[in-house]
């Protein structure tokens, strides 16, 4: 058996990035997958508006559904203020053991906790198991039809606060259609499109910022 795509994207920033410098972790993938094997990282192009919603935002508490590789996962743990904290929810197992090594490689482990496990039950159980009073931010990017539940799960639980951003990705490629129909039409949010690209590619893609209004 042969090696995966995930164990592939390691190898690559463990030759090329340097241990402890995030950016040249995020700059060996995206080598990687516009010059050698596409993979579905937010890729550098959305990666441009992810951090500058981050900066923006300056979140204390951040969640990510959909961890994959971590790519994502460092790109928003290196813009956290001191003290801040980012949960990240991986459903893989594959995944999240190439995800915690790309973490690590980047020096980030101490502000990131990885789950594993599907979001629908981890989500209810976030307050209990980490403290968590709201988040400030939300960063959706794991299976497309789960946005929606798991947007609902989230205000259910009491995990968004007047103010809480979430940023969605993939909302045009491959799609989200009833996550843009919910918070386009729902008066509990303010959203605003981001267009961009598919990641490494031409085709359209998005980013949705969706601001939680209480
Ligand atoms: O499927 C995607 N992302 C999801 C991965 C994931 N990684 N973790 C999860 C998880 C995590 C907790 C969960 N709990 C319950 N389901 C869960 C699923 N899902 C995805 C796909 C594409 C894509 C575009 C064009 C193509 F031709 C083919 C593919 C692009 C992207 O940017 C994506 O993000
Ligand atoms: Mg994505």
């Amino acid at each position: 058996t042969g090696s995966s795509r995930p164990q592939r994207m390691l190898k690559a920033v463990q030759k090329n990035a340097t241990k402890g410098d995030p950016k040249s972790v995020i700059s060996a993938i995206d080598y990687y997958c516009r010059h050698k094997e596409w993979a579905m990282n937010v890729g550098d192009e959305k990666g441009l508006i992810l951090d500058s919603v981050l900066t923006e935002v300056n979140p204390s508490t951040a969640l990510e559904l959909g961890t994959y590789c971590g790519y994502s996962t460092v790109r928003i743990a290196r813009l956290l203020s001191p003290g801040s904290k980012l949960i990240t929810i991986e459903f893989n197992p594959a995944f999240a053991a190439v995800a915690r090594q790309i973490i690590a490689y980047a020096g980030l482990q101490d502000k990131v906790t990885l789950v594993e496990g599907p979001s629908g039950d981890l989500i209810p159980k976030m307050k209990e198991r980490f403290g968590i009073k709201s988040f400030d931010f939300v960063f959706l990017d794991h299976w497309k039809d789960r946005y929606v539940p798991d947007t609902k799960l989230l205000e259910d639980c009491g995990l968004l606060r007047k103010g809480t951003v979430l940023l969605a990705d993939n909302v045009i490629c491959p799609g989200a259609p009833e996550y843009l129909k919910y918070v386009r039409n729902s008066p509990r949010y303010e959203s605003q499109y981001y267009k961009s690209n598919l990641e490494y590619t031409k085709v359209e893609d998005g980013l949705e910022k969706s601001v939680f209004l209480g």
